[in-house]
C-alpha cells in the first residue's frame, strides 16, 4: 500500500473540514478525488503533502508516518497545490533548478531532471522566458513539473487542469496518464469527463465525509453517469 489513511479528522476552529476518512491507496493507481466545493479535498491534500497537520488521525506513506516535518514524505511526493503559487519574477529555468535545489538536487542532477521536467511537460518552447510572460496553460505545466522535478513515487495534483483550454487540457490529461504508469496519483477536479480519461479509482467526498470508494467501473455498474453518480451522493 502506498498512502492509508485512517480516521483522519481536521478541523479548523469549530468547523470540520474533514471528518474521520479513512481510505487506502495502492501504487501505481491514479485517484480522482471529487467532491463539491467546501467538500475537504484541498484540507485532505494538504495533509497526504505534509504541508498541514492533521487535527486527529494517521496519514502514512510506505509506513511511515505523514508529519508537516517529514523530508521523507518530502522527498517522495510531488505537491501542485490548487492554485499554483509561483514566483512571477523567475525565468522557468531558474525556477525549476530553485525547487530542485530545495529537494537537495546538485550538479549535473540538477540540470539534467530540470532539462527532463521541460520536456516531458511540454515547456521546452517557453523555457526561456519569466513565469509572468506565461499564458495559463504554460503557468500550469511550469506547476507540474516542478511536482515532478525530484521524481516523486506519489504525485499529488489539486486541480490541475483548471483554466486550460481544450487543446491544453487534453495534452495535460495524457501527460498524467502517462506519468500515471510509474507513479501514485492522487488527482482532484470538478470535472467528471476527466475522472473517465485518467482515473482507476474514484473517491467522493461530501462535507468532509466519504461517501464513495471504489473503482470507476464499480461505480458505474449501479447504473447513470459519474455526474448522476456524484450527484446523488453529495445533494
Ligand atoms: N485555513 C483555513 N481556515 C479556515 N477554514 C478553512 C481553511 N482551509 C479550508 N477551510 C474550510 O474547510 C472547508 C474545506 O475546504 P477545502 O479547501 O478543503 O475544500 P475543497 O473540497 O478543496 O473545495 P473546492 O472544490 O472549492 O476547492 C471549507 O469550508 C473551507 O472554507
Amino acid at each position: 500500500m502506498a498512502i492509508s489513511v485512517n480516521q483522519l479528522t481536521k478541523t479548523y476552529g469549530s468547523q470540520t473540514a474533514v471528518n474521520n476518512i479513512s481510505f487506502s491507496i495502492e501504487k501505481g493507481q491514479i485517484l480522482g478525488f471529487l467532491g463539491p466545493n467546501g467538500a475537504g479535498k484541498s484540507t485532505t491534500m494538504k495533509i497526504l503533502a505534509g504541508f498541514i497537520s492533521s487535527t486527529s488521525g494517521v496519514a502514512q506513506l510506505d509506513g511511515d508516518v505523514i508529519t508537516v516535518d517529514s523530508l521523507v514524505t518530502k522527498r517522495k511526493v510531488g505537491y501542485l497545490p490548487e492554485h499554483n503559487p509561483l514566483y512571477l519574477e523567475m525565468y522557468v529555468t531558474e525556477y525549476l533548478g530553485f525547487v530542485g535545489g530545495m529537494y537537495g538536487l546538485k550538479g549535473e542532477n540538477l540540470k539534467g531532471n530540470v532539462a527532463k521536467v521541460i520536456e516531458m511537460v511540454g515547456l521546452s518552447p517557453e523555457k526561456h522566458k519569466k513565469i509572468e510572460q506565461l499564458s495559463k496553460g504554460y503557468r500550469q505545466r511550469v506547476g507540474l513539473a516542478q511536482a515532478l522535478i525530484h521524481d516523486p513515487e506519489v504525485l499529488i495534483l489539486d486541480e490541475p487542469t483548471t483554466g486550460l483550454d481544450p487543446n491544453q487540457l487534453v495534452e495535460i490529461r495524457k501527460l498524467i496518464k502517462e506519468v500515471g504508469k510509474n507513479k501514485t496519483i492522487i488527482l482532484s477536479t470538478h470535472i467528471m469527463q476527466e475522472v473517465e480519461a485518467i482515473c482507476d479509482r474514484v473517491i467522493i467526498i461530501n462535507k468532509g465525509n466519504l461517501v464513495a470508494d471504489d473503482s470507476l467501473e464499480n461505480l458505474k455498474k449501479e447504473g447513470g453517469t459519474l455526474e448522476e453518480i456524484f450527484r446523488k451522493l453529495t445533494n
